[in-house]
């Protein structure tokens, strides 16, 4: 095992938002009792309708929130808070605007206290790897939406973390866009070997970048079933691989999982006429 990789473990994890309105007091139960284990170096992308619950585990695993109960471990040692074993990528890059692409990928890198003549050789590294060594002194507004995700995407990896968390990273991106960043991501994983956790509403991307698909079902959020990619590896013509026959059952047996979970969903909810 590279000694950058991790193990990631989700033991029995449950969540409950409160929200106060005045006197009314509203509670969502948003994860109940999850358990996950994601081994080193392995692609693991969750799915499942809105509101599941998949950013909220993402943010838990990340340290932005605290589970109620349960815990999570990265490479054995529970998660308290942020780290820099981890690292995310937003669905919006987030970027400064006043910051070129390297000034951008180098702020956590400062933030850490890393030496400048450090932090521009790692920056730039990055940078390399996302395909944006030309564009480094360009400013966000001078960059495409594409670009953007590549910036957030080496500021993420910058730090070198054991586990990359992405939140829809490609949600906002037009369709040839997201194919090429999918075929990037899959290509950074073959040459940092990172494990990678990646919410995803798109089953195609799922199943085209994922070891493992987790579904989640709403209500309270929770992992309804988990779906192993049989898809030879390395997965790298990805027309190929979006024309073999396997990509398509398996990414038809997840939709139909989920859309027996949404018509059981609508079934139960009250009517609002
Ligand atoms: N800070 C918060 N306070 C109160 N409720 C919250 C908070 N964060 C999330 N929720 C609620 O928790 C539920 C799950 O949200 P979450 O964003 O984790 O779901 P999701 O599966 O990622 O959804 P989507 O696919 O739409 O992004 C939602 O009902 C959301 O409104």
């Amino acid at each position: 095992m590279a000694a950058n990789q991790a193990g990631v473990s989700i033991e029995d994890v449950s969540k409950t938002f409160v929200t106060r309105t005045g006197k009314q007091v509203d509670e969502v139960h948003v994860l109940d009792h999850v358990s996950l284990r994601v081994e080193p170096g392995e692609i693991v992308a969750l799915t499942g309708l809105s509101g599941c619950g998949k950013t909220t585990l993402l943010r838990i695993l990340l340290g932005l929130e605290r589970a109620d109960s349960g815990r999570v471990l990265v490479n054995g040692s529970e998660v308290t808070g942020c780290g820099a074993d981890r690292s995310m990528v937003f669905q919006n890059a987030q970027l400064f605007p006043w910051r070129s692409a390297l000034g951008n990928v180098e702020f956590g890198l400062e933030a850490r206290g890393v030496p400048k003549s450090e932090r521009r050789r790692t920056a730039l590294e990055k940078l390399e790897l996302v395909g944006l060594g030309h564009a480094t002194d360009r400013r966000p507004d001078q960059l495409s939406g594409g670009m953007q995700q590549r910036v957030g995407l080496a500021r993420a990896l910058s730090v070198d973390p054991a586990v990359l968390l992405m939140d829809e990273p490609f949600g906002a991106l037009d369709a040839q866009t997201r194919e090429g960043l999918q075929a990037e991501v899959l290509r950074i994983h073959r040459e940092t070997g990172k494990t990678i956790i990646f919410v995803t509403h798109d089953l195609d991307e799922a199943v085209l970048l994922a070891h493992r698909v987790v579904l989640m079902a709403p209500n309270p959020g929770r992992i309804d079933r988990i779906f192993p990619i049989e898809l030879p590896a390395p997965r790298t013509d990805l027309v190929t691989v979006r024309g073999r026959k396997e990509f398509g059952a398996q990414r038809h047996e997840i939709w139909h999982r989920l859309m027996t979970g949404a018509s059981a969903q609508a079934a139960a909810e009250p009517a609002t006429t």
